[in-house]
């Protein structure tokens, strides 16, 4: 489907796994700024995530890919992101669902599924395309280890 070289997260983990994905979406920048996106309009969103760990599961994966995909795709595809209220919000510019936030938050969802995983592997980078000329690359981890949320 998505065949693409993307640029590599550090990290010290000895399994890293890639999950390419896309949905189609809807979204507003509710900004004044924003110009032409302040209107709704849509794009076929294109995602790379990122996992990495040193332990592998009872199936011996790191995580199943077709979890991650459910988690993302099933999630957002054929929606309006505004409409995610518990996660996108027209009053707080760290939640309007430009790309850096939506990438910002795909990650904290791949995170939060992770955490309750046995084996615990950690997402270590989000690619996300919204138009053939523009992506954004998220990585919850600095490169001194700490992570921003
Ligand atoms: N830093 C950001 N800038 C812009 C975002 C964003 O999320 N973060 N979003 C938009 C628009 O939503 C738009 O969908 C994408 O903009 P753009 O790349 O300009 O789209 P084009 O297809 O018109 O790009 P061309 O390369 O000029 O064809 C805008 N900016
Ligand atoms: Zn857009």
């Amino acid at each position: 489907m998505i065949q693409q070289i993307y640029p590599s997260a550090a990290h010290p983990f000895r399994y890293e796994l890639n999950k390419d994905m896309q949905f189609a979406a809807a979204h507003y920048v509710p900004s004044e700024s924003a110009g032409a996106c302040s209107r709704v309009h849509g794009h076929t969103y294109f995602v790379n995530v990122t996992v990495a760990g040193d332990e592998l599961d009872e199936s011996g994966f790191l995580v199943n890919f077709s979890q991650i995909k459910k988690l993302i795709h099933n999630r957002f595809d054929h929606s309006l992101l505004n409409d995610h209220s518990a996660l996108f919000s027209d009053e707080d510019p760290n939640r309007y669902p430009t790309t850096e936030n939506v990438a910002r938050i795909i990650a904290e969802l791949v995170s939060d599924f992770l955490a309750q995983t046995v084996n615990k592997p950690q997402c270590v980078q989000i690619f996300l395309r919204e138009t053939p000329t523009s992506y954004v690359i998220y990585r919850p981890y600095a490169a001194g280890g700490n992570r921003h949320e």
